[in-house]
């Protein structure tokens, strides 16, 4: 039996889910979205986007050959650009389009079930030139870039080499006689491989190269570099480029490779904010801090804390709602089967789910005040917050990628067979998400970067001298006894930090232990980097639980009461989760006894009890509309079965009653005549 709610026909389950909610969803949206006038501003955004249907396809994009997907996701991209440089732009209250603001890309995966053409523009084709270009350059490019007269993408990773950028071959080599510089792929593993929209969509692309100049080689450079022609769209003579087939998402990217033979382009196409070229070919080193060209890294590390959190609370909408409406088994006889959501296992699946949604959603806005801070400094000559933030910006990278991508994968688990469909919308989530553990700076790599500062630190620690922030609870690693143990909030965070500099402590003791035995600074340091990793990964929860805790504290300070005690239960059950994870470390780091770890299980399973009433508005509050959830298991209205049935019926298998493969192959080999 369904129930009719504001025009629409409701599951009667979720309905009753979201009669016994006690709390304000309509407040913690707004907690989410930084205040009420953001959620309407974002509301009216939403409205002007989808209402009109454009972002709708005839036919599901699933059921589309790669050629057609790409083409319609082309189409989509131009509606969608032409709507944010009209009427998206003044609502967004952006100048031109914005490339960072969350809320005009929120609404633009309304548009797309896997990725836009156009992302790689947006996302790091104008970053860079914002970020790396003379304002000289910038005042020439930026404005035909926001307009989208040309089209760009990064191409930095080549087929041999996306980690180690220092390993790069493509060469930029300047000609001061005709005053150009003259690209070249020197090597099959020179080409340029993965830049989005490479394959057909861009004419412009950001390529780094090894700089060459009177005979030195100076280290990578970008350079902006016009690959196809601007109104015939044919690639320019000595240029070689297509795209690089399937892949197990981003499959509507059309991600190219890139070749250059001998091919030159203007001395002023160098991005010269941080070092320049001379006409007679000086080479000027003018930025005061030797990674300065990896900014545009920097920046989409940061913006992708927020994009993954965004993707897991998608996940976790709709796996909620549909454990809500789902029913299985019968553990008491004379009882009707339960909802699955009732089942302990299941809440224990979802609820880290929500809350690691929240913890990240915080912690990204956090770490985008923090960017904005080192930016400001920056443009004062004064970089010396940078170590700190890249260190910082590197592990939420990772563990912010890779805790998303395990939990939508949990939300498929949750969601049972129907969770496998294309149309529950969780497989292109997790194909999406789990791609951004490795493009950016792969998970491992980014924590051995952090691992590096957290050494620095540590030796810092030991010799008193003073400490950064979101590392100074290293100063208490030399008290010579174990953390005391105690279970609230700030004990727990505590904890976590006493972990963190524990498992640090161990590292720089083996590694000395390795070199004093005659190892190499070099080898004992790679010996050690199973362990750097687990530091920086533990110092890296440690941030998130701290930030996690502190901002729900301060944003729910005049929240009414129902609200407060929803979101302190749900940072409790984030903090509780992970230290049950961690019951090793705790005994090994902390005084924590096995009845503790014994107490804190029951509690942790009495908190989801507690939180289980609340499920379906917690997901709700995240204010996600179908458009953008694009799942027949998560709509608002829970109508699963009736949506899975329609899905299916649109496949074009079911479009004749017979298959042509029965007269071709199945009769033949039935009657054997094959
Ligand atoms: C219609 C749609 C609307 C859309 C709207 C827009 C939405 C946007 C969404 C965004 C989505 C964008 C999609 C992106 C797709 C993927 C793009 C890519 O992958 S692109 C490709 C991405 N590729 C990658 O990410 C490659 C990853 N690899 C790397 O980043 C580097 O090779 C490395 C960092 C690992 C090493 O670098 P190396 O040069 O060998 O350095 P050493 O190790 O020798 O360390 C020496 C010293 O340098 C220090 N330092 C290092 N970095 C930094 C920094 N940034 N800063 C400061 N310091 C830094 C380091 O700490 C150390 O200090 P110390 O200890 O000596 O004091
Ligand atoms: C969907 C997608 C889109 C992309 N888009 C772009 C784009 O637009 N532009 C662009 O330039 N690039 C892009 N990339 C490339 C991406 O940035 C790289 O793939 C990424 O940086 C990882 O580099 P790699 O592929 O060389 O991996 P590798 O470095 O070869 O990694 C392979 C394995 O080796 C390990 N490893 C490597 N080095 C070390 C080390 N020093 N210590 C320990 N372990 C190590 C890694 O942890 C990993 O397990 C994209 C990639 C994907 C998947």
């Amino acid at each position: 039996m369904t129930q009719t709610n504001n025009n629409m026909t409701v599951n009667p389950d979720l309905a009753m889910e979201r009669a016994k909610c006690n709390f304000n969803v309509l407040e913690v949206t707004h907690i989410f979205d930084g205040g009420e006038r953001n959620t309407l501003q974002r509301k009216k955004i939403e409205d002007v986007a989808l209402n009109s249907g454009a972002s709708k396809d005839a036919l599901g994009e699933e059921h589309m050959s790669p050629k057609e997907k790409y083409e319609n996701a082309v189409r989509k991209s131009c509606i969608y650009a032409t709507m944010m440089k009209n009427e998206l732009a003044e609502l967004s209250g952006l100048e031109s389009f914005g490339v960072s603001s969350p809320v005009i890309r929120r609404t633009a995966d309304a548009f797309f079930k896997e990725v836009s053409p156009f992302l790689l523009h947006l996302g790091m084709f104008v970053p860079t030139i914002m970020g790396q270009c003379t304002p000289e350059q910038q005042s020439y490019w930026l404005p035909r870039a926001l307009d989208m007269q040309i089209i760009g993408t990064y191409a930095q990773t080549e087929l041999g080499h996306g980690t180690f950028i220092r390993g790069l071959e493509t060469t930029a080599t300047y000609d001061p006689e005709t005053e150009e510089f003259v690209l070249h792929s020197p090597t099959l593993s020179s080409y340029k491989w993965w830049a989005g929209g490479l394959g057909k969509t861009v004419n412009y692309c950001i390529v780094v190269a090894q700089l060459y100049t009177k005979g030195e080689c100076h280290g990578t450079h970008p350079f902006i570099v016009q690959i196809r022609d601007e109104d015939t769209h044919v690639p320019l003579p000595g240029i070689k480029v297509g795209e690089i087939g399937p892949k197990m998402g981003f499959n509507t990217a059309d991600n190219g490779f890139l070749g250059f033979d001998h091919y030159r382009i203007p001395r002023e196409h160098m991005l010269m904010k941080n070092a320049q070229v001379l006409k007679d070919g000086t080479y000027v080193k003018v930025a005061r801090h030797g990674k300065l060209t990896y900014g545009t890294m920097v920046f989409v590390r940061v913006v992708l804390v927020n994009e993954v959190a965004f993707n897991l609370a998608k996940a976790s909408t709709i796996a909620v709602r549909y454990s809500a409406i789902r029913r299985q088994s019968k553990p008491k006889p004379d009882e009707v089967e339960p909802q699955i959501l009732d089942y302990v296992t299941q809440q224990h699946k979802l609820f880290i789910a929500i809350a690691t949604a929240h913890a990240l959603q915080l912690c990204s806005t956090w770490l985008w005040e923090s960017f904005s801070a080192v930016l400001a400094q920056m443009k004062g000559g004064n970089t010396d917050t940078l170590p700190e933030f890249h260190a910082l910006s590197s592990c939420l990278k990772a563990i912010s990628t890779s805790d998303s991508a395990h939990l939508i994968e949990q939300c498929r688990h949750a969601c049972g067979g129907h969770g496998y469909m294309i149309s529950s919308g969780i497989p292109n989530l997790y194909n999406f998400v789990s791609a951004t553990r490795t493009y950016e700076g792969d998970y491992t790599v980014l924590l051995l970067q952090t691992a590096r500062f957290l050494v620095k630190a540590y030796e810092q620690a030991e010799a008193k001298k003073p400490l950064t922030p979101t590392v100074s609870y290293l100063a208490h690693a030399f008290s010579g006894s174990r953390a005391t143990w105690d279970n609230s909030p700030d004990g727990i965070i505590r904890s976590f930090q006493a972990l963190a500099a524990g498992k640090t402590a161990v590292c720089v003791t083996n590694m000395r232990k390795r070199m004093r035995a005659g190892l190499s600074q070099v080898d004992a340091w790679e010996m050690s980097t199973i362990q750097l990793v687990a530091a920086a990964e533990a110092h890296c929860r440690a941030v998130i639980a701290d930030t996690y805790r502190k901002e729900i504290v301060r944003l729910t300070a005049n929240s009414s009461p129902n609200v407060k005690v929803v979101m302190d239960q749900l940072t409790t059950l984030y903090l509780y989760y992970w230290a049950l994870e961690r019951t090793g470390d705790l005994l090994m780091f902390t005084s924590v006894s096995q009845k503790d770890l014994v107490d804190l299980q029951i509690a942790y399973e009495e908190l989801l009890l507690k939180i289980r009433p609340n499920a379906v508005g917690l997901v709700d509050a995240f204010d996600l509309r179908d458009e953008l959830l694009h799942s027949t298991l998560g709509s608002y209205d829970g109508r699963v079965y009736e949506r899975l049935m329609e899905e299916a019926l649109k496949s074009p298998m079911n479009k004749e009653p017979v298959s042509d493969a029965y007269s071709k192959y199945l009769r033949p080999m039935m009657k054997g005549k094959l």
